[in-house]
């Protein structure tokens, strides 16, 4: 079972447009598609497309905490949330045939002290039949920057294995409770070590600055390159065959998702890393967010090169 954590939840709302965006003009929307969204929530998805057991757990409140649950009953996923006075956020990506996509992604709600208490209480109950536990995303508004710290050292003291998919100081401050596989992109590394990254040299130094902290898998994602993973085995990297692109958002998510089911499943790291490259490549071909066709993840898994560095 793979508990997925999404604090700062969203109705994700995709705009698929037939003309390419005009800004400053009036723009009519050809199909909106609307899933239960925050990383984590992606991360569901996929742990379940690729057959495993799932539940997601978060905060939600409001009509779209509703609508939200209603979609992950329609997705057959479970859930167990924390019910909040805030109203759940929306989150819109805008897919034109000019500018690919555009995203925009409201804050949050407030979540008060007390609400974070009871969650944080009730956490170990939520993940106490998980092997793994995924944490992504951004924290709603009055959380403390520490909560993923915390989160960590709870799934960590059960005996439990837990991925984290966060950026800025949320990040940061998780990392010191070392999470069992940390998963940054580029963006994410440089905003972490407030630097450049200019070559794979530079991202495979600093994926081993974290590694030497005490994570045992350091995955950096790199987009249409594929990804680096730096843990006891050596250091990979995963590369993706060419692909048309439709959609990468929820990649990250895609490929957090399928490393939770590696690591559920104990694969060895150079089969984990093939799996997560080719069930997040197979995700950018599809319009919707966090899913995949199985048929097609399988074809470009026979064409993701794994190399040993
Ligand atoms: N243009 C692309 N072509 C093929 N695969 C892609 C592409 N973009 C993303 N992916 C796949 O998704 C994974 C995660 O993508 P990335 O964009 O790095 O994550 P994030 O969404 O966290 O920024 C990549 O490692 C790769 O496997
Ligand atoms: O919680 P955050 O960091 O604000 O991100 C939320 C949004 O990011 C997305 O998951 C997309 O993220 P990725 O493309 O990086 O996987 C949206 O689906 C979601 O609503």
């Amino acid at each position: 079972m793979i508990t997925t954590v999404t604090l700062n939840a969203s109705i994700d709302k995709a705009y698929h447009m037939t003309q390419k965006i005009e800004n400053g003009t009036v723009m009519r929307v050809a199909e909106t598609h609307n899933s239960a969204g925050g990383k984590g929530l992606n991360v569901a998805r996929v742990v379940k497309l690729c057959g495993s057991d799932t539940k997601a757990a978060g905060f939600v409140g409001g009509y779209n905490g509703q609508y939200l649950e209603s979609l992950l009953d329609a997705d057959g996923i479970s859930y167990e949330f924390e019910h909040i006075n805030g109203e759940t956020r929306s989150c819109i990506n805008i897919l034109d045939p000019g500018y690919g996509s555009t995203e925009y992604l409201e804050g949050g709600c407030e979540v008060t002290a007390e609400e974070e208490t009871s969650f944080l209480e009730r956490f170990p109950g939520i993940i106490r039949n998980s092997d793994v536990v995924t944490i992504s995303g951004s924290a709603p508004r009055g959380m403390g920057r520490d909560i993923y710290q915390k989160m960590i050292r709870i799934v960590k003291k059960l005996g439990r294995k837990v991925i984290l998919d966060t950026s800025g100081e949320y990040l940061k401050r998780g990392l010191e409770s070392l999470p069992t596989m940390v998963k940054p992109n580029k963006d994410e590394i440089e905003m972490l070590f407030d630097i450049k990254v200019r070559s794979q040299e530079d991202v495979i130094g600093y994926a081993q600055k974290i590694y030497e902290k005490g994570i045992p898998y350091v995955v950096i994602s790199l987009g249409g390159e594929g990804a680096l993973l730096v843990c006891k085995k050596g250091i990979y990297q995963g590369k993706p065959p060419r692909i048309e692109v439709v959609n990468t958002v929820g990649c990250g998510d895609s490929m957090v998702g399928a490393f939770a089911v590696a690591l559920e499943r104990n694969m060895e790291p150079e089969d984990a890393l093939k799996f997560a490259v080719a069930v997040a490549s197979a995700n950018a071909l599809s319009s919707n967010t966090g899913t995949f066709d199985p048929a097609k993840r399988d074809e470009i898994s026979q064409n993701v090169k794994i190399i040993k560095l």
